[in-house]
């Protein structure tokens, strides 16, 4: 396998008493979907949120291509290649499609007054968004000037993670990204995923959701009391494994239970 693109060796986070990270390591490689699963209060969000510049550690290495990052914000993070989909979505409701997918990096007009007093360029912003929404498969969504409200919630994800896949990332983090969805709406939402895979941008994906897990993911890290206990392949392992590795009823290949 090549070097990982993005990787992570000791972290450690504490909120007051409470360990949320515990010596965790994480490794994500290029062009693969890692899932990471988890009980509840895991350590998952911490976890991503670490790798995405959300929370500072409080110990612990992230590396990026090689070379050691020390994030202290989400944009920072993101400027670097690591794009976030939160379950929240990020999304400006009243906004139309166009100008959700370029808030915080607008196109202006060429000219000769200063950035911020030059022209949007709408026409430019227009253009790359229905280019990147039909790469994406998304042009199902015929007025990208109409208000992101007025989409499903699968549309609006696929908003999110189009944003996320437009503009140079290097890995996508989606967190939980279709447990606000019907079957119908997750599984363009899977496709989605699989397409973003295709183009060569690896992908972590928070999920409790196993059949998608199973279905999507590479590779599987399981994270357990703030750590990596293990990583398994779906084809390797059945959903109830992974569960049990997840809850602890079942300890990780070549190790025993401790009695
Ligand atoms: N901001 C915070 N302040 C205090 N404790 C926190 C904070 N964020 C997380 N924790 C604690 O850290 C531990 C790990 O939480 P975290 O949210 O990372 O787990 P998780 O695996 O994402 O859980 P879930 O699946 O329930 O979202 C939990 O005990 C949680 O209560």
């Amino acid at each position: 396998m090549n070097a990982p693109i993005l990787s992570a060796r000791g972290l450690q986070k504490h909120y007051g008493r409470v360990t949320a990270l515990d010596n965790c390591d994480f490794d994500l490689y290029p062009g693969e979907i890692l899932a990471v699963i988890g009980d509840n209060g895991a350590g998952k969000s911490s976890l991503i949120k670490a790798l995405s510049g959300a929370v500072r550690t409080d110990g612990g290495t992230i590396t990026l291509e090689g070379k050691e990052v020390n994030f202290s914000s989400p944009l920072q993070a993101q400027e670097a290649g690591i794009a976030t989909v939160y379950q929240t979505l990020a999304l400006s409701p009243a906004m139309s499609i166009v100008d959700n997918m370029f808030m915080g990096r607008e196109i202006r007009a060429a000219g000769p007054a200063g950035r911020w007093l030059r022209k949007l360029d709408h026409a430019k912003m227009r253009e790359i968004a229905r280019e990147k929404l039909s790469e994406l498969g998304l042009m199902t969504i015929q007025n990208i000037d109409q208000p992101v409200e007025t989409l499903s919630g699968g549309q609006r994800q696929g908003v999110a993670v189009a944003r996320a896949a437009a503009f140079g990332s290097k890995v996508i983090i989606l967190d939980e990204p279709t447990a606000a969805l019907g079957v119908k709406e997750s599984r363009k939402v899977l496709n989605l995923i699989q397409d973003v895979r295709s183009r060569g941008i690896p992908i972590i994906l928070i999920s409790h959701n196993m059949p998608h897990v199973f279905e999507l993911a590479d590779r599987i890290h399981v994270h357990r009391l703030g750590r990596r206990l293990c990583t398994v392949r779906p084809e390797d392992c059945t959903m109830s494994d992974a569960v049990a590795l997840m809850t602890g009823a079942k300890a990780p290949p070549g190790e025993t239970i401790a009695a």
